[in-house]
C-alpha cells in the first residue's frame, strides 16, 4: 500500500468518531465508497484519503468549521473575528488575570499573605551580622527607656568634700563598678534612711546626691569620713543600668570586631554559597580562531571528536584522557586552545584560575577545588580549564604552605575519582611545566602533555589573518601579514593581537576610518621598544622592512597618488 498523505487533526478526530456529514445520525452505509464526501468504507486506502484532502472544501471543512468555531464560543473568543488579530488581542484572558490581580489586591487576606512573604524573603536576604546588629541597638534603646530617672542630683566632687568637712554629710555610698559616690546631707534627713537600715544596695537611687569620684582620691575621701564619723558603705548597681551599660560594652565590642567578622564570613562562604556557583560558558571560540599553533591543535582534535562521539573510542577499550596539560611560554594561545576545544565540542567550560584556589583559611582551596569538580561533572560533558596550574601545582614539601599542599591533594583526589564513563576532561596551562609536581603529570591524571610554542613565520601570518579580520585596513590584509610577520620574530599571538589592536587605537588617534600600514608599524615599535624607548631601538621595524624590502619608499616619502605607491611598492610580487 502505497503510504497515506497526513491528514489534519480534525479530519482524522472526525473520521474516528465515524461522523457522516450527509447523515445526521451515521450507519454502516455512510461509510461506503462516496465520490464527493470522503465518506469511506471500513478500510481506508491512499486514494480515498487524498480525496478528503483534495475536497477540503467539502462539508467536512463546513463541519470542521462549525467545531472550531463552537471551541472558540466556548473559550469566550470572538471567533468572527479574523484568526490572528483575536490572537492579538487576546482580551478575555487578560481581564481575567487583571480580575485576579485586582481580587487579590483588594483582599486583606491575600496582601497580609503577600506582605508576610515579602518581609520573609527580605529577612531572609539579609546578612546574619547586620540582624545582630539591629537587635542588639533595639535592646539597648528598649533598655535606656525603660531605665526609672534617678532622682538623685549631681554635684561637684568639691561639694562633697565641702559637706564632709563641715560635717554635713551623714552618710555615703559607693556605686560598684561606678564612679559615683551618692551622699546624703543631715537637712535630708529620711532619705537613704531606708538604705542604711536594710543594708541593701537596691535603693541607690533614692539618694538625694551624687558626685563622680576622682581617681586615685579614694584615701583621702576614706580618711575624711573616717574622720567625721560617716556612714559609709558600697551598693550595687541597679539592674537596669547594670544592663545598660553592659549592652553598651557589648554594641562597642560588636562594631569594632564586625569588619573582622565580615572579612571571616566572607572567606568561609566564598565557592560554597549557592549563589556564588560558577556558571559555565558556552564557548563562541572555535579552532579557526586559534592559528599558529597546529601541531598542538591536531592533538586536541581527537579530544574534541571524542566528545563529540565522532570517535569511538570505547569500541578498543581506551577511555577518554583525563586531563590535558598545554605548556608553553606566555601569550601563545592556551587558554584560547582551551576555550576552543569547549567551543567545537559545544559544552560548557568551567575557567579558573589556580590562584583562586589559594586561600588564606587551611582546607578552603580543597573546598572550592571539591565544588569546582562537583560543579563540572553535573553539567557533564564538561571542561575544567585551570589556568597557572603551577600556581597550586607546584612541587610539594618544597614550602610550608600547608594550604597549597591540601589544595593539590584535593585536586589530585578528585582527578582520580572520575568515573570512566564521566565526560569531564581537566586541561591545565602553565609556563613552568618543570616546577609542576610530579603526581599532576602521572597517567592517569595530566597524561597529555601538549606543548604549545612560539608560532614561525606562517603561524604568524595566519594568527594576524585572525586579529586583522574585522579592522578595516588601507591596503590588502595579506599583504600587511606578509609584513608584519617578517619583521616580528619571536612574537606570540598575544603580542600579534596587540600590534592589531594598538594599530587600531593610533589610527583612532588620528582621526583616520581606516587602519594605514605607518599605523601598523608604529605599533610594532611600541610592542618592541615600549611606548617611550621606540626611538632608541638598535633596530626599528621600519628599518628592519627596509632591510628586508629594499625597494619599499622610505617612511613618510608617501606618494601623492596612491596607485603609484601600490606600484612602487610591488606588493602583487610580495604576495
Ligand atoms: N595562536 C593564537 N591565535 C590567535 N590568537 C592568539 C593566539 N595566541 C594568542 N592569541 C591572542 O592572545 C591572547 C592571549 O592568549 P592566551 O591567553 O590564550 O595566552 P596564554 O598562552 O594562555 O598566556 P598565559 O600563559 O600568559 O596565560 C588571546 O586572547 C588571543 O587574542
Amino acid at each position: 500500500m502505497a503510504s497515506l498523505p497526513p491528514l489534519s487533526a480534525a479530519a482524522a478526530s472526525l473520521l474516528r468518531h465515524h461522523v457522516c456529514f450527509r447523515h445526521p445520525t451515521p450507519s454502516r452505509s455512510c461509510f461506503a465508497n462516496s465520490e464527493s464526501y470522503g465518506c469511506c468504507g471500513g478500510v481506508p486506502d491512499a486514494g480515498r484519503y487524498a480525496r478528503l484532502r483534495l475536497r477540503w472544501r467539502s462539508p467536512v471543512r463546513a463541519k470542521v468549521g462549525e467545531v472550531e468555531k463552537d471551541k472558540g464560543a466556548d473559550l469566550g473568543l470572538r471567533t468572527d473575528q479574523p484568526k490572528s488579530l483575536r490572537r492579538r488581542l487576546r482580551l478575555r484572558p487578560r481581564l481575567r488575570v487583571l480580575r485576579w490581580r485586582l481580587l487579590r489586591l483588594l483582599s486583606p487576606r491575600e496582601l497580609a499573605g503577600d506582605a508576610a512573604a515579602a518581609l520573609r524573603r527580605a529577612i531572609r536576604r539579609v546578612p546574619p551580622p547586620a540582624v545582630a546588629s539591629v537587635v542588639l541597638g533595639a535592646l539597648l534603646l528598649a533598655a535606656r527607656l525603660t531605665l526609672p530617672k534617678n532622682p538623685a542630683q549631681e554635684v561637684a566632687y568639691a561639694d562633697l568634700l565641702a559637706g564632709l568637712r563641715a560635717g554635713a554629710v551623714t552618710a555615703v555610698a559607693f556605686e560598684e563598678d561606678s564612679r559615683r559616690i551618692y551622699f546624703s546631707k543631715a537637712e535630708d534627713a529620711g532619705s537613704g534612711d531606708d538604705e542604711r537600715e536594710t543594708g541593701r544596695g537596691a535603693a541607690v537611687p533614692k539618694w538625694p546626691y551624687y558626685a563622680r569620684r576622682v581617681p586615685h582620691d579614694e584615701g583621702f575621701l576614706l580618711g575624711l569620713m573616717r574622720e567625721g564619723g560617716v556612714d559609709y558603705r558600697s551598693a550595687p548597681r541597679p539592674a537596669g543600668r547594670l544592663l545598660v551599660d553592659m549592652l553598651t560594652t557589648l554594641l562597642t565590642l560588636w562594631f569594632s570586631l564586625l569588619p573582622m567578622m565580615w572579612f571571616l564570613q566572607r572567606q568561609m562562604s566564598s565557592g560554597g554559597s549557592a549563589d556564588k556557583r560558577r556558571r559555565p560558558r558556552k564557548q563562541q571560540v572555535g579552532f579557526d580562531d586559534v592559528q599558529g599553533v597546529d601541531e598542538a591543535k591536531e592533538e586536541l582534535v581527537e579530544i574534541v571528536s571524542c566528545l563529540r562521539g565522532s570517535l569511538n573510542y570505547k569500541k578498543l577499550g581506551a577511555r577518554l584522557p583525563r586531563g590535558v596539560l598545554l605548556a608553553g611560554p606566555p601569550g601563545t594561545g592556551k587558554t584560547l586552545l582551551a576555550k576552543a576545544v569547549a567551543g567545537e565540542a559545544g559544552i560548557p567550560f568551567f575557567s579558573v584560575s589556580a590562584s583562586e584556589f589559594v586561600e588564606m583559611f587551611v582546607g578552603r582551596g580543597a573546598a572550592r577545588v571539591r565544588e569546582l569538580f562537583k560543579e563540572a561533572k553535573e553539567a557533564a560533558p564538561s571542561i575544567i580549564f585551570i589556568d597557572e596550574l603551577d600556581a597550586v601545582g607546584g612541587s610539594r614539601g618544597r614550602s610550608f604552605n600547608d594550604e597549597r599542599d591540601q589544595t593539590l591533594n584535593q585536586l589530585l583526589t578528585e582527578m582520580d575519582g572520575f568515573d570512566s564513563d564521566v565526560k569531564v576532561i581537566v586541561m591545565a596551562a602553565t609556563n613552568r611545566p618543570k616546577a609542576l609536581d610530579s603526581a599532576l603529570c602521572r597517567p592517569g591524571r595530566f597524561s597529555r602533555k601538549v606543548f604549545v610554542g612560539v608560532p614561525d613565520l606562517e603561524g604568524r601570518r595566519k594568527i594576524l589573518a585572525v586579529h586583522l579580520r574585522k579592522v578595516p585596513l588601507e591596503e590588502e590584509s595579506e599583504i600587511i601579514c606578509d609584513l608584519v610577520a617578517n619583521v616580528t620574530p619571536g612574537l606570540v599571538g598575544a603580542d600579534l593581537a596587540n600590534i592589531v589592536n594598538e594599530a587600531a587605537l593610533l589610527a583612532a588617534r588620528r582621526g583616520g576610518d581606516i587602519v594605514a600600514r605607518e599605523d601598523i608599524m608604529d605599533a610594532i615599535e611600541r610592542e618592541k621598544y615600549g611606548v617611550n624607548g621606540r626611538q632608541k631601538g638598535p633596530d626599528s621595524a621600519r628599518e628592519g622592512l627596509t632591510k628586508l624590502f629594499p625597494w619599499l619608499p622610505k617612511p613618510g616619502n608617501k606618494p601623492s597618488n596612491p596607485d603609484d605607491f601600490q606600484g612602487l611598492m610591488g606588493y602583487h610580487t610580495l604576495s
